[in-house]
Parts: C-alpha cells; sequence; structure tokens
C-alpha cells in the first residue's frame, strides 16, 4: 500500500469557480481533485485531497500527511502570507513539499509576496491556474522517497 500525496487546500478555495474568477479562474476545487486523481493515476501515485478555512485543521492535515503521507502539494492560500504554524508544521516533516498558487502571487498586492511556506517548501508553481496542481504533481514524483 502506498502512502498518498497530500494535495491540501486553504480558507476560500472552497468557493473556486465563484470567487473572483478573473484571478482563480472558473475550474471548481471538486474539479481540481478530479484532475489530481486522474494525473496521480498516471504517475502511480494516491492522493488524500482536503480543503480546510481553519489554520489549526491544516496543521493537523500536515501532522497526519508527516506519518501516513509521502508527499505535500500545499495551497495555504491567504495562510501562506501570515501562518508561521503552518510553517512550524511543514518544518516537522521530512516530506518533500510543492507549494502551489492559482494566480502570479508577485503580480499582486504587496502583502501577498511574501509567503512562510516558501521556507519549507522544495519549489513553488504560481500562476497557472488549476494546471498548478498537475505541476505540483510532476515536480513532486522525482523527489517522492523509494520506500513510501
Ligand atoms: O493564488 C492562490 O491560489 C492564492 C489563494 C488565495 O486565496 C490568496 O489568499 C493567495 O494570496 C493566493
Amino acid at each position: 500500500m502506498t502512502k498518498p500525496v497530500y494535495i491540501l487546500n486553504g480558507p476560500n478555495l472552497n468557493l473556486l469557480g465563484q470567487r473572483q474568477p478573473e484571478i482563480y479562474g472558473a475550474t471548481t476545487l471538486e474539479d481540481i481533485k478530479s484532475l489530481c486523481d486522474n494525473h496521480a493515476a498516471t504517475l502511480g501515485l494516491e492522493i488524500a485531497f482536503h480543503q480546510s478555512n481553519h489554520e489549526g485543521v491544516l496543521v493537523d492535515w500536515i501532522q497526519e500527511a508527516r506519518v501516513k503521507g509521502c508527499g505535500i502539494i500545499l495551497n495555504a492560500a491567504a495562510y501562506t502570507h501570515t501562518s508561521v504554524a503552518i510553517l512550524d508544521a511543514l518544518l516537522a516533516s521530512d516530506l518533500p513539499i510543492i507549494e502551489v498558487h492559482l494566480s502570479n502571487i508577485h503580480q499582486r498586492d504587496t502583502f501577498r509576496h511574501h509567503s512562510y511556506v516558501s521556507k519549507a517548501a522544495k519549489g513553488m508553481i504560481c500562476g497557472f491556474g488549476a494546471q498548478g496542481y498537475i505541476l505540483a504533481l510532476d515536480a513532486l514524483k522525482p523527489l517522492i522517497a523509494p520506500s513510501s
């Protein structure tokens, strides 16, 4: 039984498709999950896909991934720019971590240019919308320990 890739999504991403589609796209989170499921299967990977509006719930999933997962793909959404708690949970893990953002955060408000998550991530993919999650799976695959 291979351990899954934890794909974790932060606050307001449950509103994708309705929320500022000019910035975040028209693809719903449910559709993104389906895209990830299908692409992960082509890579021989399974996923555990979650979303929460609550910082501590995201911390709990990161801690769960540390034991039960083989890697983390994280779009922490607004918590990207504020959460030391999420950063500390990521730093407590030895798993490979890929940071994802639907939008290009470096083209946006200045407060969105800083990411705490980046201090723990192998790399970041931003600005490619839903495709960013597919790119993150491709980037993560070679980083996953063979024993996972
Ligand atoms: O582009 C994204 O996926 C990120 C999503 C959010 O909800 C914002 O708070 C971030 O600043 C950007």
